[in-house]
């Protein structure tokens, strides 16, 4: 079953020249962890705001788990967590305040005026969560006195705390320090195998979407591709072997003489291969070897040359 179906999807802003999101059609099946890449002002926030309810869309049809985002909205929410790019605390009441109003807000506890009358379920999945993004004893703190780094931690507990079928993350590790970010994708990882939660992910960091079951990316409010990272990689980008040898001559007419397509860049000899395995050319070479790197593309590389081919511009 498609946990997200996306058909035809149109937004356009008041006001604004031409659509934000023009025809966007795209499916996550349950279970799956999909990325959602696009330079800046690609439509990216636009269309997980449709996709979490807090945006009306203009045409096109949209359902999470089956429930329509605008019909029946309120399945919806409770379907879905949601990790916004821009906070939306109150930065008057306390961390742990915030996440209570929410728990409650969604039903998910009775209300209780102070932490310790609540359930103690709901005291220790707080602690918990507090400890995984490591906020520690701050969560009794008044939010207006956090960080931003703190701030987005608390949002991250606060939208995990009903385990949702569907997670949302519009750029969730905007503003962490490294070890947070870590430690966030490790414990979403173990969120994703527990409980087969669908993940759904925006970010500007690519290497974050490397490991994804299906990348897709937008550009100018149009989905440009959707296949699987590695799909990506293979059409995009030719794999190489960087080599050099003290007779660097030789080694080239070696090269040549095998057949094998090499080029010079600035210091080393380039050979891009894309059928056959490093092993198998190397193993060919007789010429002793002094430099020898087996450059394997990224996804970033991918999606920096697949902008660049398209006429978009990388964020
Ligand atoms: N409330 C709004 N009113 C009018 N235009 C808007 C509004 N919000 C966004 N836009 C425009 O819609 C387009 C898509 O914006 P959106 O925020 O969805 O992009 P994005 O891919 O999330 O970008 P970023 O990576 O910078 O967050 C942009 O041209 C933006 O200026």
């Amino acid at each position: 079953m498609s946990m997200i179906q996306v058909e035809e999807l149109i937004k356009q802003y008041d006001k604004a020249k031409t659509p934000a999101v023009k025809g966007v059609s795209f499916a996550v099946n349950e279970g799956e962890f999909f990325a959602f890449l696009g330079p800046n002002g690609a439509g990216k926030t636009t269309t997980i705001s449709i996709l979490t309810t807090t945006l009306a869309k203009t045409s096109g049809i949209v359902t999470i788990a089956g429930y329509d985002v605008e019909k029946e909205a309120e399945q919806v929410r409770e379907k879905v967590g949601i990790i916004f790019q821009k906070p939306s605390l109150d930065l008057q009441l306390s961390a742990e305040e915030n996440i209570r109003f929410h728990a409650c807000l969604y039903g998910m506890y009775s209300y209780r005026p102070t932490f310790s009358f609540m359930p103690k379920e709901y005291k220790n999945r707080v602690m918990e969560l507090a400890e995984i993004v490591g906020i520690g004893d701050a969560i009794f703190k008044p939010v207006k006195k956090m960080s931003g780094g703190m701030q987005r931690k608390l949002e991250i507990i606060r939208s995990l705390m009903h385990t949702p079928a569907v997670l949302f993350l519009d750029e969730p590790t905007q503003g962490l320090d490294a070890v947070s970010r870590r430690s966030l994708w490790e414990y979403i990882n173990n969120v994703r195998k527990e409980h087969g939660t669908t993940v759904f992910l925006t970010t500007h960091y690519i290497d974050e979407a490397e490991n994804v079951d299906k990348v897709c990316i937008i550009n100018q409010g149009q989905v440009a591709r959707c296949c699987p990272p590695e799909e990506m990689k293979k059409s995009l980008m030719r794999k190489e072997i960087i080599l050099d040898a003290e007779d660097q001559m030789g080694l080239a007419s070696e090269l040549s003489e095998l057949g094998l397509f090499h080029k010079k860049d600035d210091v080393h000899i380039i050979v891009p291969y894309q059928d056959s395995t490093a092993q198998e050319i190397i193993s060919r070479l007789k010429t002793k070897l002094t430099v020898l790197e087996i450059k394997e593309p990224s996804l970033e590389d991918a999606y920096v040359e697949y902008l660049n081919k398209t006429g978009g511009t990388a964020a």
